[in-house]
């Protein structure tokens, strides 16, 4: 929880600091720097400390009598180690006023709130503790620096007892440093600290002193490099401060050391048995994990729309298209490739995977699962395949991100395991419908708990023996088909689904790729269990709904001329181009050939004034994720565009009618959406976007149209929270503007 009071003007006449450390005087030193603070006294056992910090000016006075120094004080900032709380609330006990608040900066909460209670009593209300997250080997008056906490993580940790004045006092005081405050439980924090903080250090300290005590060893620190001094800095720290917070926090740290060791353990076997695959296994996750962490450090991570960085972009008017280049990885397909190559036995390698943060959680989802992955490395990804049963539990709820089809094709997955499995995703996800795939999945045997009105998070049963369903599909949806066609690969009997249109068919091509039998004929799709996946080698084309974009842009840009290579032209994906084409586009295909199961060709694109259609419904399924940028390219047609049959739309990313008309709107174009569609009459050959700000509400396709849209527009376009193009399309500004599209990104 973060607390989100904004700072106003903070001035607190007098402050005490106890204990003149590196937290407590960079902590002041922000203070005054800001002249939030009037006189600020000092103590410390050392007194060439407070000489220091009085020279430094960090402190106005300091005594050698604890008392002296916080009498009279608006606030004491208690910042000794964590033992010796006790002892200084003890001494000052009898100089706390009633308008004095505390606060302390250790690192273990729970011994703190103790002493509070014994020494001051259990319902003394103006204690607040707390925790900076940040500090340095470095310690003492002359490493204090002001901007220590500047984007920092500052736990504050109130209890039921702490009054509302004590804590929105510490936390301004805290604010002003550029830190940013969160709340916590005390139980929680001590457990959370034990194992990224306390753990690492114990474990630093151990190691160096192993070594430095082996004397076959006593060249080691002369040949140590990068290894040994980026795992041991922190040994460097401060001796009985740590002491204290083992201590301290004896209890979480021993939980925290004992999964350690038993891991630690466990590593040593497979070292010992050279078991190359579970050392992969280990090495493999840690490295994504320690990945993913770098990119949260850089704030470059999209973890969902709450926690990651705004990213606008802004797009200027003009330009042309030309080159030939080639856009990421197929994302339907890429899922697929991680959740067959995870089931089949033996190791499946990919190429061409989508290193977008959709098919990322689909492969994080796995390895948590137990399945070796290797990569992504420049699309290639290697799954040490473990069999149709062969997944293990997960050791918590697979997140998934941005994904629908991620959580909808593991629904079928999850369903038939014999473990539990919680699947959550972030702020546009958990809005999806999942019904459609609950639904039917509970008729076939599955137990599947959802939020309300069958939202995620959801709840899978595992042990649930599930028996074949036939099932007609009341939308034309692939992820529902590929959803169910999954669970049939465990169930009782046949599975089969009917489905009402044509949708992407990657599910069955797959597995019958790896060896799988799949009956089909027509709408209908079948099949039986018993089989087995075997492992093969999976080339993944270009993704067609990224091609889209620039399908699109060539198109409206005059004098423009592309090419790209190697897309993906499966039958049931390429309805965006029959629709350009139907419009007037000039898009050929060259160089076709199969990879995998799947057709691919070039695609080359020239400028074409386009011409508004009816768009025929037949071919919605087969564009669904391309209509934001074919409403670009209708806005640019000479006459009437109209969609029907297009309500699924609604339930994407966003509300992709709303999304699109009311952006289009804000740009000069006359469109309005219907229930399942849209009618836009397009300004023509002569006509132009007007310039102005869209909002792209965290929708990765609404992002990248309104990019495209700059190419006709007589002044710049803002597009605001872009963030999400880095589920599907990893890159794209970048490419965007190798190929002459003028866009960059602002971050807010
Ligand atoms: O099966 C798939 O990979 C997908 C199917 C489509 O969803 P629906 O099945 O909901 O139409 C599509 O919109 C989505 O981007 C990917
Ligand atoms: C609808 C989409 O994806 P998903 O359903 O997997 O979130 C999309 O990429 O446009």
């Amino acid at each position: 929880m973060s607390h989100s009071r904004s700072v106003q003007t903070l001035y607190i006449p007098r402050v005490a600091i106890i204990g003149l450390g590196l937290i407590g005087c960079s902590w002041v030193k922000a203070l005054k720097k800001s002249k939030s603070v009037g006189l600020v006294s000092g103590f410390d056992r050392n007194i060439d400390s407070m000489q220091q910090a009085l020279q430094a000016g960090l402190i106005d006075d300091y005594s050698l009598q604890i008392n002296d120094v916080v009498n009279d004080a608006d606030l004491i900032i208690i910042s000794v180690p964590i033992l010796a709380v006790a002892e200084v609330l003890g001494q000052i006990k009898s100089s706390i006023s009633e308008k004095t608040i505390l606060t302390d900066v250790g690192s273990v909460k729970g011994n703190i709130s103790k002493d509070v209670s014994k020494v001051l009593g259990e319902n003394f209300d103006r204690f607040v503790l707390g925790h900076p997250i940040a500090g340095s080997e470095r310690s003492g008056v002359s490493a204090a620096d002001e901007n220590l906490f500047k984007r920092h993580k500052i736990i504050l940790t109130p209890e039921q007892r702490t009054c509302e004045r004590a804590l929105d006092l510490v936390t301004d005081a805290w604010k002003i440093t550029g830190g940013m405050v969160e709340l916590m439980s005390v139980q929680r924090h001590d457990e959370v600290l034990a194992a990224t903080s306390h753990l690492p250090h114990l474990l630093a300290y151990s190691l160096v002193d192993t070594l430095a005590n082996d004397h076959e060893n006593n060249d080691i620190f002369n040949y140590a490099a990068g290894g040994f001094r980026d795992f041991t800095r922190i040994a460097s720290s401060s001796p009985i401060m740590w002491r204290d917070i083992f201590v301290g926090n004896k209890d979480e740290v021993l939980k925290a050391l004992d999964l350690f060791t038993a891991d630690l353990q466990q590593l040593r076997d497979v070292v010992a048995n050279e078991d190359k695959t579970q050392m992969m296994g280990t090495f493999t996750r840690a490295k994504a994990a320690r990945d993913h962490f770098t990119k949260i450090l850089a704030r470059r991570a999209y973890v969902d729309s709450m926690t990651s960085q705004i990213v606008n972009y802004v797009a200027k008017p003009g330009g042309k298209l030309s080159g030939e280049f080639r856009v990421p990885g197929d994302k339907s397909i890429s899922h697929r490739s991680i959740m067959l190559g995870s089931l089949a036995e033996g190791t499946t390698e990919i190429t061409g995977f989508l290193e977008g943060e959709d098919s990322l959680a689909t492969l994080q989802s796995f390895r948590d699962m137990g399945v070796v992955i290797e990569g992504p490395h420049r699309g290639r990804v290697t799954v040490h395949g473990v069999g149709l049963h062969g997944l293990k539990t997960p050791p918590n709820a697979l997140y998934l991100g941005n994904s629908g089809t991620s959580m909808r094709l593991l629904s079928g997955l999850m369903s038939a395991q014999s473990f539990d499995v919680e699947m959550t995703g972030d702020v546009s996800l958990s809005k999806r419908p999942m019904d459609r795939v609950a639904n039917p999945l509970r008729e076939m045997g599955a137990v599947i708990e959802s939020a309300d009105k069958g939202r995620p998070p959801l709840k899978i049963k595992g042990g649930q023996p599930l028996k074949g369903i036939h099932y007609v599909l009341p939308m034309a949806s692939a992820q529902v088909k590929s959803c169910l066609l999954l669970a049939g690969l465990y169930a009782e009997g046949e599975t089969t689904v009917i489905e009402p249109a044509p949708t992407r068919d990657h599910t069955e091509r797959m597995l019958k790729g790896f060896g799988y039998p799949v009956d089909v004929d027509g709408p209908k799709v079948t099949v039986r269990p018993g089989g087995k996946l075997t492992a093969t080698a999976i080339d993944v084309p270009s993704d067609i709904s990224s091609a889209a974009f620039f399908m699109v842009a060539a198109s409206i840009a005059k004098d423009s001329d592309i090419t790209l290579q190697h897309v993906g032209i499966n039958p049931t994906r390429v309805g965006v181009i029959n629709i350009l084409r139907q419009m007037g586009a000039n898009i050929e295909m060259l160089n076709e050939s199969e990879v995998g199961g799947e057709p691919v060709a070039d695609l080359r694109i020239r400028s074409a004034q386009l011409k508004g259609i009816q768009i025929p419904e037949d071919q919605v399924p087969l564009a669904i994720d391309e209509f934001p940028a074919i409403f670009i390219a209708a806005a640019c047609a000479e006459g009437t565009t109209v969609l029907t049959g297009a309500e699924e739309l609604r339930v994407k990313e966003s509300d992709r009618i709303q999304a699109m008309v009311e952006g289009m709107q804000a740009l000069g174009v006359d469109a309005v959406g219907t229930e399942d569609g849209a009618i836009i009459n397009g300004f023509g050959s002569e006509g132009s976007f007007n310039g102005g700000e869209v909002d792209s509400v965290d929708d990765h396709r609404i992002a990248m149209s309104f990019t495209i849209a700059s190419l006709r527009a007589n002044a710049p376009i803002l597009i605001k929270d872009c963030a999400n193009v880095a589920t599907s399309f990893p890159g794209f500004v970048e490419l965007a503007s190798e190929s002459g599209i003028q866009v960059a990104v602002e971050n807010a």
